[in-house]
């Protein structure tokens, strides 16, 4: 199985792109796709879900272009759009069922795959319970039901954790880990944590771009040596964020204790430590956005 983007570009109205001659190669496993608001994540959701057409550009699926035959993929994607809503006054089986309905899949199979669902989901104890009762996260777990009605070979969930409290966002980020199996499962975000555990290969973009496609471990590897820790007075903090790649810091009663992504010791008391994944995230982007090459 094998997902091929190739240059691909979406032009809005007035010469605006919302993707730019984006390329990325996508195999079996959980791809993460990272990237600020408005990088152009849901427009490549969009775009390999056959919802919209590329203004340039190929998207292959095991050899076959999409773009131009976009029901040679149709009947193995499973697609949880960002906006994704439920029939509030419906319960999860009669909602399942009704998009099972209309888009035709048999409904003898379909009643058992529903059942088989809602257990993997975890939402069949209150499956006749009408949906506008339902929290954000169960919610999203119908979403993801509905998403794998068709038993999909290519599963694409964009943003799925945005509103989530932290308990729902891990059981949805445990969910998918156990959906990845023999799927391409594609997974758009702007939270490192919620691909931290569970990405294969993480695919950073940026302004419409793609900066970078590795595994964890590389984009981690690439940032040993550059990001550093330590305590500086709580007065020159401001200081300090002007002129400093800041990834994260913490307020003790000593000071500030900073942690900066930099290549060469921002400062004499500074002391090297390990990188996260969100570190190395910061200094793609921020690479990116510099437009040094990274
Ligand atoms: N239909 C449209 N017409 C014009 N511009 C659009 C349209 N859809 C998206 N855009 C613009 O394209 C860019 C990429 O948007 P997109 O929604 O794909 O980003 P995103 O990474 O999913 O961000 P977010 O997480 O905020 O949704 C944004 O600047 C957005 O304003």
């Amino acid at each position: 199985m094998e997902l091929i983007i190739e240059s691909v570009s979406k032009k809005y109205k007035g010469d605006f792109y919302g993707l730019r001659d984006l390329s990325l190669q996508i195999q079996t496993g959980i791809l993460g796709l990272l990237g600020p608001n408005g990088a152009g994540k849901s427009t490549l959701m969009r775009i390999l879900s056959t919802i919209t057409q590329p203004t340039g550009g190929k998207v292959s699926w095991n050899g076959v272009d999409i773009t131009k035959d976009p029901n040679a993929v149709r009947s193995i994607l499973g697609y949880l759009p960002q906006d994704f809503g439920v029939y509030p006054h419906l319960n999860a089986v009669e909602f399942l069922e009704y998009l099972a309905a209309i888009r035709g899949l048999d409904y003898k199979i379909v009643r058992k795959r529903i059942d088989e669902l809602l257990h993997l989901v975890n939402l069949h104890e209150v499956r006749k319970k009408p949906l506008n009762g339902f929290s954000g996260g169960m919610r999203q777990r119908v979403g993801i039901a509905q998403a794998l009605l068709n038993d999909p070979k290519l599963l694409i969930v964009d943003e799925p954790t945005v509103g989530l409290d932290p308990e729902e966002r891990i059981r949805f980020r445990n969910l998918l880990s156990e959906l990845s199996g023999d799927r391409i499962v594609i997974l758009s975000t702007h939270i490192v944590s919620d691909i931290e555990a569970t990405a294969t290969d993480i695919a950073i973009v940026n302004q419409g771009r793609s900066v970078i496609q590795a595994a964890p471990s590389e984009l981690l590897a690439a940032t040993v040596g550059k990001v550093w820790e330590w305590l500086i007075p709580s007065d020159t903090w401001m200081e300090v964020r002007k002129q400093l790649l800041v990834s994260s810091t913490i307020q003790s009663s000593e000071g500030v204790r900073v942690r900066v992504i930099a290549d060469t010791q921002p400062s004499a008391e500074s002391r090297l430590v390990t990188p996260t994944l969100e570190d190395a995230y910061l200094y793609y982007i921020s690479a990116n956005k510099q437009g040094a090459a990274v």
